[in-house]
């Protein structure tokens, strides 16, 4: 099979999708990898690295679309990348669906099989490729918010841990898979108090015998939170129902109980957001405020630690990577169904219930896609 690995495109998004040693498995598996001139570099990889590997240099991402079999990415195909996929072709990479109806539109005219990485399952009930971006945004968060509650970022001013004779920051969590597990870690390590809210009991067990004694948790009620939210700096989203637009759990009524100049983290703001005031910011302009609190809403937040994040990520997909590129989509998929839960769009359909329903479409189960494909191509071809 060619995969075909382009450059990112969205603003600051360094991360790359295929690394030098994902490049040199899959050449030694008998694949050829086609790279864009210049795709790693923000990761730290130059051309001659994936040259090394046995890759091919392509100079321009419409070379990589028009030859690729398969296209790996990071971050959700941009509008000038979905006009240049075509019926067949697989692109693996994250989509978040869910919040963004053109993407979807445009990704079901294609014709593509789009596997989105932030649905892909494991044994154990996890998100195995979003689990690494979350290891990270979890522990960029305390970080972010720690920089936005400073006084000349619009924040009330506070440090985080305090110091000798004044006491630290109160940082709420809400979401306690994660993302807010690292988020709590770090925002305790940094010396500030930590609650955790989940409506898991069993992950609030977890969190309790692991943590108990770094942070705090409880169980998520709007009650509890609205007592939590009147004494916090820093709030951070960080809610997750797989594949779901998020649940709004902080109405704009709710800023009103809470200090001048508290800042929300809204991690959860790639699946749409879980703060009723939230909306999409990017790394050149991160931060708003509504009602005089400080909003930070990146939607890729791993693209700011584009070196970390791409190893973490690669070293995740690249199974999957193989797997899809060793046997084919479908037959990847049918000896899997956890790669087969990632996907979102085949041949015009969409295949994932929790996206249709936030969209308000009809969606075919990833099993029908699966028998049904030989089908669909020739229902098209006709
Ligand atoms: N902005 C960014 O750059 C990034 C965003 N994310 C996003 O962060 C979010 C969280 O991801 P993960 O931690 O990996 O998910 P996860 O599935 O590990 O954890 C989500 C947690 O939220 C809890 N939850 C669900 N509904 C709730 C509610 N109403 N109240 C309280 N808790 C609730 C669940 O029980 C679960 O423990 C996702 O939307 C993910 O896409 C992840 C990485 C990067
Ligand atoms: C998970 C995700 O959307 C990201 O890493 O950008
Ligand atoms: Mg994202």
């Amino acid at each position: 099979m060619k995969l075909g690995c382009p450059a990112e495109v969205k603003a600051q998004e360094y991360r790359v999708g295929l690394t030098p040693n994902a490049a040199r498995e899959a050449v030694a598996s008998g694949h050829t990898v086609l790279i864009q001139q210049g795709a790693g570099l923000g990761a730290g990889f130059e051309d001659a690295d994936y040259v090394a590997a046995g890759a091919r240099i392509v100079g321009s991402a419409p070379e990589v679309f028009a030859e690729a079999d398969m296209i790996v990415k990071v971050k959700e195909p941009q509008p000038a990348e979905r006009a240049m996929l075509r019926e067949g072709q697989i692109l693996f990479t994250y989509l978040h669906l869910a919040p963004d109806p053109e993407q979807t539109e445009d990704l079901l005219a294609s014709g593509a099989t789009c596997i989105a990485y932030e649905t892909v399952t494991d044994d154990r009930g996890g998100l195995p490729l979003l689990a690494p971006m979350s290891e990270v945004a979890g522990r960029l968060a305390p970080q972010m918010g720690a920089w936005t509650l400073q006084k000349a970022n619009g924040g009330r001013g506070v440090l985080l841990g305090g110091v000798p004779g004044v006491g630290p920051a109160r940082v709420v969590v809400i979401g306690g898979g994660t993302v807010g597990t690292h988020a709590a870690r770090v925002a305790a390590g940094m010396g500030a108090e930590v609650s955790v809210l989940d409506r898991s009991l069993p992950r609030l067990r977890y969190l309790d015998d692991v943590f108990g004694g770094t942070f705090r948790n409880r169980y998520s009620t709007e009650g509890a939170l609205t007592e939590l939210l009147a004494e916090a700096d820093m709030v951070i989203g960080a809610v997750l129902i797989p594949g779901a637009a998020a649940p709004k759990v902080v109405s704009r009524a709710m800023l009103g109980g809470m200090k001048h100049g508290a800042v929300l983290v809204d991690v959860a703001i790639d699946q749409g957001g879980c703060f009723e005031t939230s909306r999409a910011t990017t790394h050149d302009d991160p931060i708003y405020e509504v009602d005089g609190i400080q909003h930070y809403c990146v939607a890729n937040m791993p693209g700011a630690v584009p070196r970390t994040s791409t190893i973490a990520l690669g070293n995740a997909t690249l199974p999957f990577v193989i797997a899809l590129a060793n046997k084919g989509w479908r037959a990847a998929c049918a000896e899997d169904r956890h790669l087969l839960a990632g996907l979102n769009v085949h041949a015009g359909q969409l295949t994932n219930a929790a996206v249709g329903e936030a969209l308000g479409r009809e969606a075919i189960t990833p099993e029908a896609a699966l028998e049904g494909s030989d089908q669909a191509g020739l229902s098209r071809a006709v």
